[in-house]
């Protein structure tokens, strides 16, 4: 009786006590691969989708510090604006301006991009980085599958609508956020939409299976040009990207200790910004700021230049 009460004892003691001294070592673990670039980057101009929260934030706040002008593209101004007033108090930096872009509407994706090019004469390093989660079945305003249509066909457009600015600004870079969440995508031809078959844990993989393909496919054809491409997982990072799911935002306060920080997040998309050993990388895929393993799908090159052609395809462009 005595040796089971000494044993819960020690059990209730010993564990929370060795956790408790282990605690730093966690959190050093989970925060990951930091950017230990100095660059700066005065001058240039730089635009993140997504800014307003989460990694894109964090992403922005950081190549503001360094000198940027950092255009925040977001659909709701009002975030936009409070993130970016934020952001300019801290680093002082006044050159943080916000733009109205939503990826679930082409119509705004053209005027977003429209009224850019007339305004800006240069564009150095483009981030997509907005993106949805675990959304229940929707479509954007053009009749898209909401994550293929805000993830994938958003920024394909986007990025093709501004292409010939960060090809006349090169050194350029193009960065796509995708996730770990690629290994479990494919990219379904038959039913692009999900109008057959719709889970909305695997709709998000596929579409992040394809900022993999488009990012490869995208780099094969920018060969030359001065202007880069590569995509990246960013870690499990405690944002309002699971505000979908109740179970999921429930799991995620729960074990937010275990998740990373936007700041700790934004690190690998700031290093595929500005790190110097990238210079001339592209088509690659990072993960806490280090080449990382890509499903043997996104390494696909048949299939990157069948989505790319199928993406044209929907969205009514031609891209040769
Ligand atoms: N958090 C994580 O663990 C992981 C995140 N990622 C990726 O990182 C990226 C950033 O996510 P994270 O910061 O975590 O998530 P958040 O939800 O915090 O941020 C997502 C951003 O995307 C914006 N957005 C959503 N829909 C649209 C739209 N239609 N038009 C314009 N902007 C839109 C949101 O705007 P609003 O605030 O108005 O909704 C918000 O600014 C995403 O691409 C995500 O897939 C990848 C792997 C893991
Ligand atoms: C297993 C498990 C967790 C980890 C989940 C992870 C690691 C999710 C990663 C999601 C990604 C990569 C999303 C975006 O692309 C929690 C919630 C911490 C606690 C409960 C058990």
């Amino acid at each position: 009786m005595l040796n089971c009460l000494a044993t819960v004892l020690g059990i209730f003691i010993c564990v929370p006590l060795l956790l408790f001294m282990a605690a730093p070592y966690i959190r050093r673990y989970v925060a990951g691969g930091v950017c230990k670039s100095t660059t700066k980057l005065n001058g240039k101009v730089v635009m993140i989708t997504g800014a307003n929260t989460g990694i894109g934030k964090e992403t922005a706040r950081d190549l503001a510090q360094r000198g940027a002008r950092v255009i925040i593209a977001c659909r709701d101004m009002a975030k936009g604006e409070a993130a970016a007033c934020e952001i300019r108090a801290e680093t002082g930096n006044q050159q943080v301006i916000v733009k109205k872009l939503d990826l679930a509407d082409t119509k705004s994706i053209r005027e977003f991009a429209e009224n850019f090019l007339a305004e800006e004469k240069e564009l150095h390093i483009l981030i997509n980085n907005a993106g949805v989660m675990l959304c229940p079945y929707s479509k954007t305003a053009d009749g898209f599958e909401m994550h293929l249509g805000v993830n994938h066909l958003g920024h394909f457009l986007l990025t093709f609508l501004l292409l010939e600015c960060l090809k006349q600004s090169a050194p350029a870079r193009i960065v796509n956020v995708s996730s770990l969440a690629h290994h479990g995508g494919r990219i379904r031809f038959h039913d692009l939409q999900g109008e057959k078959c719709y889970n909305w844990g695997l709709a998000y993989c596929h579409s992040k299976l394809a900022n993999v393909l488009f990012t490869r496919e995208l780099a094969r054809r920018l060969q030359g040009t001065g202007v880069t491409a590569n995509s990246l997982h960013p870690g499990s990072v405690y944002s309002e990207l699971v505000r979908h799911s109740i179970l999921m935002s429930l799991l995620w306060k729960t074990f937010s200790f275990f998740l990373k920080t936007p700041r700790e997040g934004a690190q690998t998309s700031v290093y595929c910004a500005v790190a110097e050993e990238l210079e001339s990388v592209t088509g690659q895929y990072f993960s806490d700021c280090r080449p990382a393993y890509v499903s043997p799908q996104g390494r696909s090159d048949e299939l990157a230049k069948k989505l790319w052609n199928v993406s044209c395809e929907l969205l009514g462009i031609q891209w040769d």
